[in-house]
């Protein structure tokens, strides 16, 4: 039977990369995507950015929406302080499946809970669920539709506080028109666009960093 993209993205990674090292796993993905098999990774330049916000915020609860093969899960979490935690939400089954391998193959799964399931049913359960009371971080990179009502979500449960920072992937490709004009207009947020491409290709996008400001 034919393999899917994730399974040949794993592939690559149980290949090239070294159990333990989550530079390698990253290196690994970000050179199969790009001489290979184009995949929808956050990639290794607005990477960067989200390593500099990361390190910049320095954060204890982080949440990931979206987590795809877990690329970015790998990225946050090989920054996190010890005893920091990353939960990560993603409600397609067979990519959660291949995320929970790529993640322990950086030998990151304490840093880690990956959660199968959609964002909207989840975000109002995090407290109880998880003992979060808010998040330091979060990193949107889910249906793009979705970062608007979720952001609102998190809103209403009070899983924001003062200082939290939001940072979007693909604000201009493919594209999150209305959490854009929704956070830039809103006197809650200070926001900050980030020009940089669509990974793997030279296509504009960019991340929008957005700070709660209570
Ligand atoms: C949406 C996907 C990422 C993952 O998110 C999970 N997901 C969804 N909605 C929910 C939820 N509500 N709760 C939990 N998980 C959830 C899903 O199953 C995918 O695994 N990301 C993208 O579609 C994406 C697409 C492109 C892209 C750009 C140009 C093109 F020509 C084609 C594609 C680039 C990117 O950088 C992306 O990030
Ligand atoms: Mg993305």
């Amino acid at each position: 039977t034919q393999s899917t993209r994730p399974q040949r993205l794993l592939g690559a990674v149980q290949k090239n990369a070294t159990r333990g090292q989550p530079h390698s796993v990253l290196k690994a993905i970000d050179q199969f995507c790009t001489h290979t098999e184009w995949a929808m990774n956050v990639g290794d330049e607005k990477g960067c950015i989200l390593d500099s916000v990361v390190s910049e915020v320095n954060p204890a609860t982080v949440l990931e929406l979206g987590t795809y093969c877990g690329y970015s899960t790998v990225r946050i979490a090989s920054l996190l302080p010890p005893h920091a935690k990353l939960i990560t939400l993603e409600f397609n089954p067979d990519f959660a499946a291949i995320a929970r391998q790529v993640i322990a193959w950086a030998g990151l799964e304490d840093k880690v809970q990956l959660v199968e399931g959609a964002s909207g049913d989840w975000i109002p359960k995090m407290k109880e669920q998880f003992g979060i009371t808010t998040f330091d971080f979060v990193f949107l990179d889910h249906w793009k539709d979705r970062y608007l009502p979720d952001t609102k979500l998190m809103e209403e449960c009070g899983l924001l506080r003062k200082g939290t920072v939001l940072l979007a992937d693909n604000v201009i490709c493919p594209g999150t028109p209305d959490y854009l004009e929704y956070i830039r207009n809103s006197p809650r947020y200070k926001s900050q666009y980030f020009k940089s491409h669509l990974e793997y290709t030279k296509v504009e996008d960019g991340l929008e960093k957005s700070v709660f400001q209570g």
